[in-house]
Formats: C-alpha cells, structure tokens, sequence
C-alpha cells in the first residue's frame, strides 16, 4: 500500500470499508467525522443509549447508528473504543465473544494505555489484532456537539503496538488515520503513560487544585473571583474539562500520577526554601530554567493543552474598533472561532486574542491585519 491516504478506500476495492465507533463523543465524533462521507466508507456509532444513537446521526455524524454492540461489529473492518477509559476494557472483553471479521483491528482513543494493551494482549481475538492508539488532541468540551472535523488535524497521534502486533496491521491503521491529517507517533504504552501523566493529566490535576484554592478563599471574599480574570483563566481552561473522563485517566494512571505528585511537591518545596532563605536570585533563576526549556518548546504545535491557534493584538479602546476588526476578517474570509479582550482600560490600549481552528485562518489574520498597520503577536 502506498502512502497516499487517498489509496485507502473502499470504493478503489470495490468494496466497502465499515468503520464502527463506541462512544460517538467529543473524540468519537471528531473521527467519525474524518471518515464519513469518503469514497466507499460506511461510518457506524455505537450508543447504549437510544437517544444518543439517534443524535449521532441526526446531527450527520455518523452513517447509521445502533444500541447493538453485535450489530455495530457486524462486518466491521476497524472498530474505535472511543468511551472513558475505566469502560475500555469491558469493550474489549465483548467483542472478544463476538464473531468479528478475520484480521479487523481494534483499537481504542483512551487517554492511557498500558492497562487496555496489557489486557487485550491477554485475550483471543479471534482473528482480530488490537492497537492502543491516543489521538493527543482534544479540548476541555466534550459530547458530540464538539466533535469537529479538525480537531486532529496536525495533531501527534500515538500508536502502541506490542512486539506481537502484526506489521501489516499496524500499517493498515496508520493508513486509515491519515484521513485525519494526524502525525502518527509510535511508541510503548508504558512510556506512553509516564510521558502523557506528565505533560498532560498532572497538569490538569494542577489546574483543578488551583481553582479549588482560589474558590477556596474566595468563600471568604468574593474579590478573588472578581480579580481572577486573563492569565488565571487561561491557565485553568483544563480544570474545566469532563469530570467522569477525568476520573477515569487519573484513576487508571494512578502509580504514574502518585509519583508525578511527589516531584511536584518536591518543586514546590525548592521555592519555599527559597522564599524562606529570600534568595531572589535563586527565584529569579528557576525562572529563567523554565522560560529556557519553554522557549524549546514546539511553536504552536497543535497538541494537547492548546488546540487552537492565537495571535494577539494591540488595540486602542475606542467604541466600533471589535467590530471593524470581525467585519475585516470576515470580508476577507477568514474563520474565526473566538476573540476576546484580555484587558482594556480608558486610555490604554487592550489586548485582543484572536483564536482560530486551523494554521491557514491565522497566517491569512496577521498578514491581512498587519497590512492593516494593526499591531499583531504570535
Ligand atoms: N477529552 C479529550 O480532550 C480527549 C479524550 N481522550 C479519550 O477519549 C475517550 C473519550 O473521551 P471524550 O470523547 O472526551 O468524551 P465524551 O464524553 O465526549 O465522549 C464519551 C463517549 O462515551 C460514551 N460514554 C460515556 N460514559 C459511558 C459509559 N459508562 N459506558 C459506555 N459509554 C459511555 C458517551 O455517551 C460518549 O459517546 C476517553 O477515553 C478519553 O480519555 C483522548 C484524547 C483527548
Ligand atoms: O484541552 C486540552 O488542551 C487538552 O489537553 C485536551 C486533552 C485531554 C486529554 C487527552 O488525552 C489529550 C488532550
């Protein structure tokens, strides 16, 4: 099979590929929705709940949906475990009962995945191969109304075949997944685990622990919420994000996330033995250890933690300017999914945060607006 995406359809096989997804939500949904509607796909959801199946395809998600586990594997070529991680397991374990196309493959989206490939590598298959898979992009939303077609796109998106997974196999998935515009990144689910609760689920444990201490205080004066605007917002978007997802991945990584807590109390530590000692240039220099590191960070790389695309601009606060600024954009096109104003005061010029979905809108925004003689950052 070559690389071209576009080889891998039904119809050049004159037959058709039929893609089955549990959990038609914010992932679910986002992958259905790179799938549906190419030539000689058919896209199923599966739901047990009734009212969902049919709001999967009447909001045009999906091909066809259905409470029925069997009926939704019926045939399929590759099936997405797309539900919270503490039920992935008992997916696997269903299917495993059922009759299932020889050589389809399995895989799921969860946000951890030593537990789901150490389980499946567990069990006959009966003639199917399963392959962890974690799409690192996403958002603080969920169900499939924040499904979108996008949200993947330029995304890393992480494979965990085992030394048993059959090459062909794994090379027929990364070949379907290209109809998502991913980077496909291979690796071992453990190191998956230990990366990911790192640079992803602590921070959204931090996140929530921040808030709670702010809500905390703010019982007691009600300022802190009032003042708690811009950065702290920014920063806590995450602590937003669905509760019973959360509690899943935080559970199912709990050994990785134990020990995460203890380095992160031990940073915690260095800078109040440096408080205490007043060693400012001690303070002073884990900034400049941190912005160092960040600097190396990749640029606007859609990834976890941030999936959209910003610029910022400089903006004198005067009545009719917000507007003039959407009117421009929009006459030229250009799609933008949020704007809003960090700060503005009488007399001093605000911050404008322009955020878009896609690379193409914002590099059209700045050179439209710079050309404009607007003030633009990135
Ligand atoms: N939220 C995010 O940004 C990301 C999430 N993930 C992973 O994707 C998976 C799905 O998460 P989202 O799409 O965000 O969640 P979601 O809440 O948008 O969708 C979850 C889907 O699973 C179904 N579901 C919920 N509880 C269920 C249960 N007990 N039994 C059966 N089905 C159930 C829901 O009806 C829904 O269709 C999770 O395993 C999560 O760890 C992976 C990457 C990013
Ligand atoms: O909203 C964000 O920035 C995220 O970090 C979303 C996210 C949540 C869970 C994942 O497993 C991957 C990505």
């Amino acid at each position: 099979m070559s690389g071209d995406f576009s080889d891998f359809t039904g119809s050049d096989k004159g037959t058709n590929i039929k893609i089955a997804i549990f959990g038609v939500g914010l992932i679910g949904g986002s992958l259905a929705l790179c799938f549906k509607g190419k030539p000689g796909f058919e896209v199923v959801g599966h739901s047990v709940n009734p009212a969902s199946a049919e709001k999967y395809v009447a909001r045009g998600v999906v091909d066809w949906a259905t409470t029925s586990i069997a009926e939704a594997a019926k045939d399929a070529d590759f099936l997405f475990l797309c539900v919270p991680v503490g039920r992935l397991e008992d997916y696997v374990d269903e299917l495993s009962q059922l009759p299932l196309k020889p050589g389809c493959i399995i895989s799921d989206v969860g946000s951890t995945k030593a537990s789901v490939v150490r389980h499946a590598g567990k069990l006959s298959l009966q003639g199917a191969v399963f392959i962890g898979g974690h799409p690192m992009a996403g958002s603080e939303r969920s169900g499939v109304e924040a499904a979108s077609l996008h949200l993947l796109e330029n995304a890393f998106y992480v494979l965990t075949p085992t030394d048993a997974t059959p090459v062909e196999a794994v090379n027929k998935l990364e070949q379907l997944l290209k109809w998502t515009k991913a980077h496909i990144v291979k690796t071992d689910a453990v190191q998956h685990d230990d990366i990911v609760g790192a640079i992803s689920h602590l921070p959204h444990m931090i996140a929530v622990a921040l808030v709670n201490q702010i809500a905390g205080y703010n019982e007691t004066n009600e300022l802190y919420q009032m003042l708690a605007a811009g950065g702290f917002r920014d920063i806590t978007r995450i602590a937003a994000s669905d509760p019973l997802i959360w509690r899943d991945i935080l559970l199912n990584n709990r050994e990785v996330m134990l020990k995460l807590i203890e380095d992160w109390q031990g940073e915690m530590e260095r800078f109040s033995a440096l408080l205490e000692q007043g060693d400012g240039d001690g303070v002073a220099e884990q900034f400049r250890k941190a912005g160092h590191f960040r600097s190396q960070l990749p640029e606007r790389r859609k990834g976890m933690i941030t999936s959209i695309y910003e610029c910022y601009m400089d903006v004198p606060d005067h009545p009719g300017i917000i507007g003039k600024i959407a009117t421009e954009l929009g006459q030229a096109k250009i799609n933008l999914s949020n704007l809003q104003i960090i700060e503005s005061r009488e007399d001093v010029p605000g911050i404008l945060r322009l955020s878009f979905r896609q690379q193409d809108d914002l590099d059209k925004a700045i050179s439209l607006l710079t050309s404009l003689n607007y003030s633009v950052h990135f």
